[in-house]
């Protein structure tokens, strides 16, 4: 299948006042439709920056970012972003929220019955029509991402782009949305490049974990496919062998050939390799 997205050679530097700063050095990426990207890398080393320049929030310093054979260089409802915090309205219903987004891209190609029917029709792939007409104070962190993902999902974007989307998230209700996003996945088969810090989450959801090197100069330092049939079941790949095989490399990749050195309080401290799952 050919490229949707290309991120073309990508370096970003960035002014500071102690002078230039090389975040990004030669990112260079090719995504298919319907591929489900993760990428994964240390803290500061760059996610953010390579999914802003796809979104059109920054413009990378030499290379760029090509979608469908048209440039990237501003942000357009064909990229949607879901933040870490959800970034609802608050004085808007979870309806309203979407609606204004569906308005943005369809307002001249549906009639107002289409519309409202869309809109439900994406509240409920999240499992969010029973609480429709409340407001984001009114309704749980986890109900309030799923918003979020029924409003970037009802512009239907070629490539949604998720940036630690449940990071806030208790365990259980991540899963949950874990789960939900696979099921989604399953039906739209939408192209999405996620930034995750949890490695049994970028193996459960990615056709390929993008594994970033530290930075400065951060870059790709391997791409990791994952070969897994789907529908995936959690449980069931606890004992599965290529899962526990995949969450390995991730590990050794991050901890032993990126392995980070912290500094907390002027004491060095190495983040060790079997600490944790969620990348520091
Ligand atoms: N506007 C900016 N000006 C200067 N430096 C920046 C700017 N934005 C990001 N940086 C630097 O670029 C590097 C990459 O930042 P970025 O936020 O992309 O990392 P990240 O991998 O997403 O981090 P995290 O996982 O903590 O969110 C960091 O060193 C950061 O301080």
């Amino acid at each position: 299948m050919s490229t949707l997205l290309d991120i073309s050679n990508i370096d970003m530097v960035f002014d500071t006042p102690k002078g230039p700063f090389t975040a990004l050095k030669e990112v260079d990426l090719q995504i298919k439709k319907g591929e489900f990207i993760s990428l994964i890398g240390h803290s500061g080393c760059g996610k953010s920056t390579v999914l802003n320049v796809v979104a059109g929030l920054l413009q990378a310093s030499t290379g760029g970012v090509i979608l469908n054979g048209k440039e990237v260089n501003e942000p357009g409802p064909e990229r949607a972003v879901v933040f870490q915090n959800h970034s609802l309205l608050p004085w808007l219903t979870a309806y309203q929220n979407v609606e204004l987004a569906v308005n943005q891209v369809f307002k001249n190609k549906m009639s107002a019955a289409e519309m409202k029917d869309w809109i439900e029709e994406n509240l409920s792939l999240v499992h969010m029509d029973h609480a429709m007409h409340k407001r984001p104070d009114e309704i749980s962190g986890g109900m309030k991402q799923r918003v979020g993902i029924a409003r970037a999902l009802a512009m239907q974007p070629e490539v949604l782009l998720m940036d630690e989307p449940f990071g806030a998230l208790d365990a259980l209700t991540r899963a949950h949305m874990q789960d939900s996003l696979m099921e989604i996945q399953e039906k739209l088969n939408n192209t999405v490049i996620m930034i995750t810090h949890d490695v049994d989450e970028a193996v459960l959801l990615s056709d390929r974990i993008v594994m970033m090197t530290n930075g400065p100069a951060a870059t790709i330092g391997e791409i990791l496919p994952v070969n897994l049939p789907r529908p995936r079941e959690r449980l069931a790949l606890a004992e599965d062998a290529e899962y526990n095989r995949l969450r390995s490399a991730v590990l050794t990749f991050l901890y032993e050939k990126q392995r980070k050195v912290e500094n907390f309080s002027n004491k060095s401290t190495v983040v060790e390799k079997d600490q944790a799952t969620d990348v520091a």
